[in-house]
């Protein structure tokens, strides 16, 4: 427990999920070509029906669920009454909610991002948010306030797993080090000497081959990228090396395409956590 909130903080909750129920974290993201393979319609209607599906599926047994925001947002009012039925439906079957929302802005404006997803009393607050670090990290710090109070946990953008990041995120800053290594560094100050694991982590695709930085910052690395973007479980231990336990590798949909039947999305939900416990256990026994 976090002696000033009273909540047993992210990190700690993320970590027993994880050895728990695996390390996976399963995207929402309700793209209308998913809502038409699924026989649904590209409608508030559909997408209801469509997360539901999902919630049920997966909120009982995976560690981590992922909405993305942005899927939710283009139905207005209405897509975001959804999202947060979810947010609330997931939680209250065990799953951990990180909301995809990458949000990123100056300091004042940053807290109204962070009440809305990081205080306890809002409608859509979440076990943990992805916020973007490139108005300076320093113009997180609303957001790190208020998830310390709230024992929730931030995903900051490190090294994304899109082709075009590195041309921001590789370069070098005048001190020498890289932008994507900065970020890193500070997240590791705001994880020093928690037990068992920070709540700050930082995203850092699969795709990347090799990450090339230290992330050592004792908090999750979250690692997307895998299946539509081609990464695959085995990527692992050659991105993360000796980081590779602290990693919640995160599929979309690579799970999703196997709706809507629910026994069909367990089973590659299961498939994918299987596929990483035996990849990191690989690395594990050849080091
Ligand atoms: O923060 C993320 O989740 C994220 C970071 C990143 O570097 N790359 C990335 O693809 N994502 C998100 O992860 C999901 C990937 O979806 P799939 O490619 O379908 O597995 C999307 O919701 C992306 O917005």
């Amino acid at each position: 427990m976090d002696a000033d909130t009273g909540r047993e903080p992210f990190g700690a909750r993320l970590r027993r999920a994880m050895d728990t129920r695996g390390p996976l974290c399963v995207g929402i993201d309700p793209h209308a070509s998913l809502l038409h393979d699924w026989g649904l319609s590209d409608d508030v209607a559909g997408l209801s029906a469509f997360t539901r599906t999902v919630v049920e599926a997966l909120a009982d047994r995976v560690a981590v669920l992922k909405p993305q925001s942005a899927f939710f947002e283009r139905f207005g009012s209405r897509g975001v009454a959804v999202l947060e039925e979810a947010v609330a439906e997931a939680r209250a079957a065990g799953a951990l909610v990180l909301m995809d929302a990458k949000r990123g802005d100056i300091g004042s404006t940053m807290a109204a991002y962070a009440a809305t997803y990081l205080d306890k009393d809002s409608p859509l607050f979440s076990d943990a948010l992805t916020v973007s670090p490139y108005l300076g990290f320093g113009s997180l710090r609303p957001a790190l306030d208020a998830a310390r109070v709230s024992g929730s946990g931030l995903f900051v953008l490190a090294l994304t797993s899109n082709p075009e990041g590195a041309e921001v995120q590789r370069a070098t800053t005048e001190r020498g080090p890289s932008v994507a290594q900065t970020v890193l560094d500070h997240a590791a100050e705001e994880n020093a000497g928690v037990t068992p694991l920070g709540s700050v982590g930082a995203v850092v695709g699969a795709t990347l081959g090799e990450a090339g930085v230290n992330l050592a910052i004792n908090g999750p690395l979250l690692a997307p990228g895998i299946g539509a973007q081609g990464a695959t479980p085995a990527d692992l231990p050659g991105v993360f090396g000796a980081a590779v336990g602290h990693v919640v590798p995160s599929v979309s949909r690579g799970v999703l395409r196997h709706g809507p039947d629910v026994y069909a999305l367990r089973a590659a939900a299961e498939r994918f956590n299987d596929d990483v416990r035996t990849a990191v256990e690989g690395a594990r026994r050849a080091r």
